[in-house]
């Protein structure tokens, strides 16, 4: 997909600080049929660093990317500059869990995670060219097994051993040293998991930069949108947070 500058993204996500009504588009369209038939299932690439983590690389198709953008940008999120960040609980919209489904049933995303429902958190990320998230270990209260979608813009996701501190700690605020650390480059489409050691025992960031350089490879940031799918080890109400990223 191309990469968009800073106007086309305000005409996307708006400029303006509409009011927000808090729901999510409930004209979506259902996924199933654009996310492929399953057979033959898609296989991921692994890390042999990483025990559990995986990368489907190109998992979504153009199509899919192109109609999760539009409903995200239809829930207006990320009208004007202060959010960055939306967080579902409960019952999530149709396409997040049409593409849990896809992911469980017709890839090896999450091969060991079995449970219903599959997600009931999901993050948007939003990222201007020069934004990144501290390094950090998913919160405790979310159980194994957690789905990363990238769509619009690429960028480069460093993972390093996480500190004890990191492992424990209820916001990102703990900085990880990322010399020794393995870079992820994430593309639109790439569909990553994080399962056992990958999840609990890695930490992950995006740092703040405008320019990846990955094995030579100079890549400049656009503004990127993830999708995180996650599950809550105790259940919550169905709720809408918008709020800045740490
Ligand atoms: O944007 C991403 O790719 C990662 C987001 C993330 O790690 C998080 O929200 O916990
Ligand atoms: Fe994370």
């Amino acid at each position: 997909m191309h990469e968009l500058n800073t106007d086309q993204l305000q005409e996307l996500f708006g400029s303006d600080d509409s009011d927000f009504d808090d729901s999510f588009p409930e004209d979506q369209t259902r996924l199933d049929a654009s996310l492929g038939s399953g057979s033959p299932a898609q296989t991921s690439e692994k890390f042999d660093r990483i025990p559990g983590l995986r990368l489907l690389r190109h998992g979504l198709s153009h199509s899919v990317q192109t109609q999760l953008l539009d409903t995200i940008i239809s829930a207006e999120y990320f009208n004007g500059t202060a959010n960055n960040q939306a967080m579902h609980f409960g019952d999530l919209p149709q396409q997040f869990q049409d593409i849990g489904q896809w992911a469980k049933r017709d890839t090896d995303l999450l091969e060991n995670i079995d449970r219903d429902p599959l997600f009931d958190q999901a993050i948007l990320n939003l990222y201007r060219p020069g934004e990144g998230i501290r390094s950090h270990v998913d919160l405790q209260k979310f159980d194994d097994g957690i789905l990363i979608i990238s769509l619009l813009s690429s960028c480069v996701m460093i993972m390093t051993p996480a500190s004890e501190a990191q492992k424990h700690a209820t916001n990102y605020s703990e900085e990880g040293k990322l010399d020794d650390g393995v870079p992820i480059l994430l593309r639109p489409g790439d569909v990553l998991a994080l399962v056992g050691p990958a999840r609990w025992d890695w930490a992950h960031c995006i740092p703040a930069r405008l320019i990846d350089n990955m094995d030579g490879d100079i890549i400049q940031r656009g503004s990127r949108v993830s999708i995180t799918l996650r599950k809550l080890k105790c259940t919550t109400a169905d709720t809408i947070e918008l709020g800045h990223r740490q």
